[in-house]
C-alpha cells in the first residue's frame, strides 16, 4: 500500500523491522538473555524459489517465491500462503514471525511459517492460477510437510487454490496428503468452520472488548477495510450479532453509510466485480474509513495502513486487526495514548490458525468433528486468549500488543531453552 507522506518517513514501513521492534518492546518486560531474543528476531530458514509457468499466450513466465520458517522450537511452522504483486522477503519474513507469536497467544503446538508468491492473480486465468499454484507447491514440496511445515491460504489465496497445492504435493510423495495444509475444501479432508474462522475468531475478540467498554453489539457501528475472507465474513458475523456496519472497502473502493449498510446489496456488488461500482452516493475515499467516528474498526485487508500520519485521526474506540500488520510500532503508541482499545492481529485473527490447526488434527485421525463442534473449540481458545493477554496487559501497564508477544516470547524461549538451543 503506497504511503508516501514525508511524516511516514520518520518510521519505517518494513514489516520485518517492526516484528522486530515489537519483540524488542515486549522482551524489555520480561528480563530474558540476549541471545534469546537475537534468535527469536530471525526465522531460522528461509526458501526462495524461482520457478516457469506456462501462460495461457504461449509465453513462459518465471514467478519468484517464498517460504519462511520462523522458529519450530515448539512444533512444525505453520502458516499461509500470498499471491500478491508485493510480496517481499522481508514482508515474508515478518508475517512468519507474526505466526510464530499468534500460535503462541492461542497455545497452538506450532511455530510460525508464512509463503509468498510475487504475482497478480487478478490478471491471471484460472488455468494459469492452478499452475502458478501448483508450480510453487512443486517448488517448495521439499521444503513443507505435515510434521515439518503446514501451509494454508492468506491474501488471494483460497481453498481452491490449497486443492491444487495438496493435490500436487500427494501426487510426487505417492499417497493423499491431507496434513501438509489447511484451509482445504471440505471433500478433500478440510475443517467446517474454516472458512469463516479468521472472522469468526476475530468478532470473539470483539465481543470481549465490547462488554469492557460497557457497549452492546446492537449499539455499535463498525468499519471494515478489506473485503474478502476476512473482512467480509467479519460483516456478515457481525451483522448477525446486531452490530450496524457502517462502512466497508476493498482494493478499488470504499462506501459508507453511517444509517448501516444494506450487507446484501453490497455482496451482490462485490459478487459482480468491486465496491467501486457501488452506488455513488455512498463512495468515501479509500483512506477515510480509517478515520470514520465507529465503535470498531477493522483492518482486514494489508499491512502499514494505520501509521503515524494518521493514527492521531483514528476515531474508533476499537480497533481488531484482522490484518497482519495494520498497525506500526509509531502508530500503537499514538492510539494506546488516545485510549484506543487495539486487539493486535495476533490475537485478533488467531482464530483462523485455531481452526487450521483442528484441520490438521482432524487430518491426522481422520476422524471429522460437526461445525458445531469447531465454533465452541474455537470460541473457547478465542476467549481464553483474549482474556490471559488482558490480565497481562493490566498487570504489566502495557497495551494488548505487547502482552501478547510476551506470553509467546516466554513459551517459545522455554522450548528453545528446554531444548539446549539457547
Ligand atoms: N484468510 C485467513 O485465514 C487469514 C487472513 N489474515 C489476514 O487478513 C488479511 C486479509 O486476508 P484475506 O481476507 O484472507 O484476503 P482475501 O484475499 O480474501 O481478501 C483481501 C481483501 O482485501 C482487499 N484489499 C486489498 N488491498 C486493499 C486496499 N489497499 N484497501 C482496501 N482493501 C484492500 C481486497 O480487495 C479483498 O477484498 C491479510 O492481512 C491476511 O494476512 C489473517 C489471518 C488468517
Ligand atoms: O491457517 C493458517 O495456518 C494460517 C493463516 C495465516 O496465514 C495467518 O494467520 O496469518
Amino acid at each position: 500500500m503506497a504511503i508516501t507522506s514525508t511524516a511516514v518517513k520518520q518510521e519505517t514501513l518494513n514489516p520485518y523491522e517492526i516484528v522486530q521492534r515489537q519483540i524488542e518492546i515486549a522482551a524489555s518486560h520480561l528480563n530474558l538473555p540476549q541471545q534469546e531474543i537475537e534468535f527469536l528476531k530471525r526465522p531460522m530458514r528461509v526458501l526462495t524459489v524461482n520457478f516457469a509457468v506456462k501462460m495461457d499466450d504461449g509465453s513462459v513466465k518465471v514467478f519468484e517465491g517464498y517460504r519462511s520458517q520462523h522458529n519450530d522450537a515448539i512444533g512444525p511452522t505453520k502458516g499461509g500462503i500470498r499471491f500478491h504483486p508485493d510480496v517481499t522477503l522481508d514482508e515474508v519474513k515478518a508475517l512468519s514471525m507474526w505466526m510464530s507469536f499468534k500460535c503462541g497467544v492461542v497455545s497452538l503446538p506450532y511455530g510460525g511459517g508464512k509463503g509468498g508468491v510475487i504475482c497478480n492473480p487478478a490478471e491471471m486465468s484460472k488455468g494459469e492460477l492452478e499452475r502458478l499454484s501448483r508450480g510453487f507447491m512443486e517448488a517448495i514440496a521439499d521444503f513443507v510437510g505435515p510434521d515439518k511445515d503446514i501451509p494454508a491460504p492468506d491474501v488471494y489465496t483460497n481453498a481452491q487454490v490449497m486443492a491444487w497445492m495438496v493435490d500436487t504435493y500427494s501426487k510426487k510423495k505417492g499417497s493423499f496428503q491431507p496434513g501438509v495444509i489447511t484451509g482445504k475444501p471440505i471433500i478433500l479432508g478440510g475443517s467446517k468452520g474454516r472458512n469463516e474462522a479468521t472472522a469468526r475468531g476475530c468478532v470473539f475478540t470483539i465481543l470481549e472488548a465490547l462488554e469492557e467498554l460497557g457497549k452492546k453489539p446492537n449499539e455499535a457501528t463498525v468499519a471494515i477495510q478489506g473485503y474478502g475472507n476476512a473482512g467480509r465474513i467479519a460483516a456478515e458475523l457481525l451483522t448477525e450479532l446486531g452490530f450496524t456496519i457502517v462502512a466497508v472497502s476493498d482494493s478499488k473502493g470504499a462506501i459508507y453509510n453511517q444509517n448501516g449498510l444494506d450487507l446484501e446489496a453490497v455482496n451482490a456488488c462485490k459478487d459482480a466485480g468491486s465496491l467501486a461500482n457501488y452506488d455513488k452516493k455512498y463512495q468515501i475515499t479509500a483512506e477515510s474509513i480509517l478515520e470514520l467516528d465507529v465503535d470498531v474498526l477493522i483492518p482486514a485487508a494489508l499491512e502499514n495502513v494505520i501509521t503515524s500520519v494518521n493514527a492521531d485521526n483514528v476515531k474508533a474506540k476499537i480497533v481488531a486487526e484482522a490484518a497482519n500488520g495494520p498497525t506500526t510500532p509509531e502508530a500503537d503508541k499514538i492510539l494506546s495514548e488516545k485510549g484506543v482499545l487495539v486487539i493486535p492481529d495476533i490475537l485478533a485473527n488467531a482464530g483462523g490458525v485455531t481452526v487450521s490447526y483442528f484441520e490438521w488434527v482432524q487430518n491426522l485421525m481422520s476422524f471429522y468433528w460437526s461445525e458445531e463442534e469447531v465454533n465452541e473449540k474455537l470460541q473457547v481458545k478465542m476467549v481464553e486468549a483474549y482474556r490471559e493477554v488482558r490480565f497481562l496487559a493490566k498487570e504489566h501497564q502495557t497495551d494488548l500488543r505487547t502482552a501478547a508477544f510476551m506470553i509467546s516470547i516466554k513459551r517459545i524461549a522455554e522450548a528453545m531453552r528446554i531444548r539446549g538451543w539457547v
